[in-house]
Parts: C-alpha cells; structure tokens; sequence
C-alpha cells in the first residue's frame, strides 16, 4: 500500500490512544458501509475516494471492511467499479484490492424489497465474518427530500443484528457488539421549520448518537485547527475579545459559478448552500468559549451557546449579489433572485464579542478560489510611529488552498531610515509541514464516525439555532424584500460588499499582499 509510511497497525493503535482520551470506545470486528446513492456525484467524487484513502492508509482493512453501493440505477457490481475508479488515485493493484471489496445492490428509496435484498447481502458478509461485532454505517449521498422514507428503509430492514446494540452516549458496555450509524449530507432543510420538520423524522428513527450530521468544513485540516489555535496557545486567550478585536472576517470564494447545478443551487442560494452552515460553523470555533473538555457534547454545548447569542441580522448589514450570465442555465427562472454572493454581518451579544462585527462573506464565480478566518485588531492607542497608514494588525487562517497562519505587523523597514513597513509571521503548510499530506475533509469525518466521535458533527438543537439565525432573512429574500445586486463574473463581487465591510470597521491595508511561500 502507498499510504502515509506508517503501517495499519501503528494506525490501530494511534486510534486506541486517541479513543481512551475521548472515552470512545475501541471497536473492532465486522464493518460494513453502505453507501446510498452510489450512483451519483458526490459518492464518485468524496464518499468512494475518501474510502479509498482511508483503506489505503490502513484504516480500513480488506478482512474487516466490506463495503456496499445501494441505488436505483441498474448497475452491476464492476459497473460501479468502473464508474468510481478514475476517481480513485493509487497503485493499481491496491485500487484493484480496494475496489473488490465494493458490491453493488439496486432497489429503490421507498419500498421494502431493495432494502431486504441489501439487508441480505449485508448479513452474508456478516455471517462469512463470523467476528461476532456487527457494525453497519450508512451514508446517504442522496438527496434530502428522500431521507425520511431511507430512513425509515433502514431502520425496518437494516438495522445491526445485535441483540445489544444500542449504544448510550458515553457510556459502551465492554460486550458492546455492534452499531448502527447513519450519515446525512446537507442540505438539512430550507428553514427552521422544515429543518425542524426533518430533525423530527429522522429522530423518531433514530437516536442523536447515531446520525452523524455532515459539514465537510468541520473537517477541514485548518477549521479542526481552531480549537487547539485559541486554547492551546497563551499568546490568544488574553487578545480574543472585543478589547483587543476590531472585527472578524470569515470568508469564501469560488471563480467558477454554478456549473450545471443552477438548478440546484437555485431553490437554496449562497445563503444557504454556504453561509449556513460551513461559514458558521467555523464562526461558532472562533467565537464559543472553551468547552468543558473536548467530549463532542462539551464542544457541541459551547457552539450552540454562541449560536444563541446571536442578535436578529438587520437588513442594512446584509448585501446580496447575483453574478451576470447565472440565469444564462435553462434550469434557472429567467427571474430568479437568488444570491450567489452574499455578505452578512453577525453581532453576537455577549461579554467577550458586543459591538464586533462578524461578516460572513461568500461568493460563486468571483476573481479567486479561497477561504480564510480574517481576525483584524484595533489600531495601536498612541501610536508613534503612525503605524495606522501602514495598517492594522491582522492574523489569518487561510484554510484553503495554500494552508496558513500569518500574522500581519508592522516592522521597521530594514535599511538606515527609521522607516515602518507591513511584513508577517508566517505559518504554511506547504513549507513547515513538507512531507504530510492532509486529509481531505471527507475521509477524516468517515473515519470519526467510524469511530463514533460526533466533536466534528452538527447536533440537532446546534441544527435549529443556526437556522433560527438566517431563517428570517431567507424568508425575506424570498419573498423579494431583499434584491441581489448584479456583479460581474470574475470580480470581487459587489462593490455595496466592500463599502459594508468599511462601514462596520474593516480597513483595508493597500499595497501590501501576502504572497503563499513556496519551495524553492
Ligand atoms: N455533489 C457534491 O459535490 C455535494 C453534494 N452534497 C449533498 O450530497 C447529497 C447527494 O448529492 P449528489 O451526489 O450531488 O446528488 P445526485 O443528484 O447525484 O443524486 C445522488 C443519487 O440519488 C439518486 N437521485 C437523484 N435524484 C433523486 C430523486 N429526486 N429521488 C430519488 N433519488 C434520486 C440518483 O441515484 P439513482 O437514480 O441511481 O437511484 C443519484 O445518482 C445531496 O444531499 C447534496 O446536497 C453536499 C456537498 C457537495
Ligand atoms: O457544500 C458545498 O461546498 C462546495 C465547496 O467546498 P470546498 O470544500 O471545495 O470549499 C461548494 O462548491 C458547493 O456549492 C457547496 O454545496
């Protein structure tokens, strides 16, 4: 196997150590991963090769792991095999070992036949395993309007055997044989209600400790790094705060538009599809208080504190655009006004963040791809050396691409002349960390299930607090009380965007531009 050097078994027991931390518990035995809707975009693109990495490394090994493509489409086994191999980056004969493990079942989303046959399939393998611990993890790559009867599928048909298997959160009896776990994609509703209205379906099936709410961002090497950033390190516990902060951008770019999915992306919005969820979750890491500990209950209590403290959004701190040539897609409404670009600012009343502002700023079809956590402090109180021209202190999180750190200061401008200058200090990725490859999003959060650690999972009631915050602009958006402003493709979007980003206290610092190190 190619992997990362160390072998499976060093990773095993890598594991062992973190889960005795975290109190998790150490399952070995029979696994198989069903994965719904096989057929589609995001099982060829993420599900399928972050399984395959997470095989490669050792995670997943061939005598343990089975792994199962449900959908409607009639596909045999290697037509799947095919379809997901030029996907999958690896040696061949370890694709090939890979994708043996995969077998297909066709059957639809709403009637008890496909299910049993995937159910029997299932148990084959469970019974030729004969290991005795029987742990079946669903993922559904489908789309949400089916979630409920799928979920409904399986837990009539396809529930883990096990006589014990029900799980208390915190608590796993040593003879625990087993679980059943399911993973949702988002888009977990439109608004609060209909949100509510699907928590509320899929919680009559199933217990909060077995769905594993996804949001790839939480997965993200850099968004996983906030945490251990602001409360590991003494030099940010006594700065993070309103006496120290001016304000906070968290940010995402795109420059390319909606692609063939306009008329997916129209009936959600950036909003929506972006804001919601994968930027707010990174502003609940940089905003909450530190957790109890890191059990995912204690992280997940701190978020949806920090959630809750959020004021109504006003309409004046809100910019909406829409990219020229979007409702150019036949799927789009030629009136459509749905936002691929949006700014928003957040006010969050509490002791630590009253009077900063928060701007949540995403954008499709834009000038660059990136995103970045953008934390500006206030000016220098006397300052001498009229370091305000040369702009203000700023520490970035560029999460995407080029991974980094930097903290932008002013330093004296080498030479003879007392003369200041912007310069940073830098932390890439790409530099520092030279021979570590960094796992994608989605392989990281399948192995947390895996391992049944929910810190990087969106809970129910942390779910209705984000949506209690937006769902009264999107309400308004929709109705036409808020109109998206025309932007050029390839631009930095509109200009109403950058005049409110001033207006509540970013400055921008001209002239200077962090450029990503590179080796030589
Ligand atoms: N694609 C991506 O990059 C991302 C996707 N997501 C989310 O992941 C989920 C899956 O996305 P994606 O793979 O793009 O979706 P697809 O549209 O590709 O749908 C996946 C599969 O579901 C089945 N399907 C499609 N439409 C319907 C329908 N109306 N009723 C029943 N079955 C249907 C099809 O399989 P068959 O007909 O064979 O049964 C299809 O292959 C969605 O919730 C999406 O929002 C989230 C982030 C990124
Ligand atoms: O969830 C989504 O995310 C992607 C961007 O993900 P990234 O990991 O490439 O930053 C976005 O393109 C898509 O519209 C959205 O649904």
């Amino acid at each position: 196997m190619s992997g990362t050097g160390s072998s499976p078994s060093s990773r095993r027991n890598s594991f062992n150590s973190l889960s005795r931390d975290l109190e998790l518990p150490s399952e070995q035995g029979c696994l198989s991963i069903i994965v719904l809707g096989a057929s589609g975009d995001l099982a060829k693109k993420k599900t399928f090769p972050a399984l395959y990495h997470l095989f490669d490394q050792g995670f997943l090994q061939s005598g343990e792991v089975h792994i199962f493509g449900y959908a409607r489409s009639n596909l045999s086994d290697d037509g799947l095999r095919e379809r997901i191999r030029g996907y999958l980056k690896g040696a061949p004969e370890d694709l090939s070992e890979f994708l043996q493990l995969i077998k297909y079942v066709s059957g639809s989303y709403d009637n008890g036949e496909g299910f049993e046959k995937l159910n029997k399939e299932i148990s084959k393998y469970e019974e030729s395993n004969q290991s005795g611990s029987y742990r079946r993890l669903f993922y559904l790559a489908l789309p949400p309007s089916v979630y409920p009867s799928v979920c409904r599928m399986i837990r009539t048909y396809c529930m883990n055997p096990c006589k014990y298997g029900i799980d208390i959160i915190g608590l796993f009896a040593a003879s625990h044989p087993g679980w059943t776990r399911v993973i949702v994609e988002k888009p977990f509703g439109k608004d609060l209600d209909s949100a509510e209205e699907l928590s509320a379906q899929l919680g009559e099936l199933f217990e909060e400790h077995q769905l594993y709410r996804i949001d790839h961002y939480l997965g993200k090497e850099l968004v996983q790094n906030l945490l251990v950033l602001r409360f590991a390190n003494r030099l940010f516990l006594p700065l993070w705060n309103r006496d120290n902060i001016d304000n906070i951008q968290i940010v995402f770019r795109e420059d390319f538009g909606t692609e063939g999915r306009g008329g997916y992306f129209d009936q959600y919005g950036i909003i929506r599809d972006i804001i919601q969820n994968h930027l707010l979750q990174v502003f609940c890491l940089v905003a909450m208080e530190k957790p109890v500990s890191l059990k995912p209950e204690h992280i997940r209590d701190e978020k949806v504190k920090v959630l809750q403290s959020v004021n109504p959004i006003k309409c004046e701190e809100v910019v909406l655009g829409q990219y020229d040539g979007y409702k150019d897609d036949p799927t789009v409404p030629d009136d459509s006004n749905t936002p691929t670009f949006a700014s928003v600012v957040l006010r969050v009343h509490n002791e630590r963040w009253e009077g900063v502002p928060f701007i949540l700023k995403a954008g499709k079809a834009l000038n660059s791809r990136k995103a970045e956590v953008r934390v500006q402090f206030k000016d220098v109180p006397g300052d001498i050396f009229k370091c305000k021209k040369q702009g203000r202190n700023e520490f970035v999180i560029r999460l995407q691409p080029s991974e980094a750190m930097y903290m932008k200061l002013t330093v004296k401008k080498p030479g003879l002349e007392m003369a200041t200058e912007q310069s940073e200090l830098d932390l890439s990725y790409g530099m520092r960390y030279q021979n570590v490859k960094i796992p994608e999003a989605y392989e990281r959060l399948i192995l947390d299930t895996i391992r049944g650690d929910q810190q990087h999972f969106v809970r129910r009631d942390e779910l209705k607090a984000a949506w209690q915050i937006f769902t009264p602009l999107l309400h308004d958006i929709d109705a036409g009380k808020l109109k998206a402003v025309p932007y050029q493709p390839g631009s930095r979007g509109p200009k109403e965007a950058d005049e409110l980003s001033s207006k509540v206290g970013y400055v921008q610092t001209h002239g200077y531009v962090w450029i990503p190190p590179t080796l030589a």
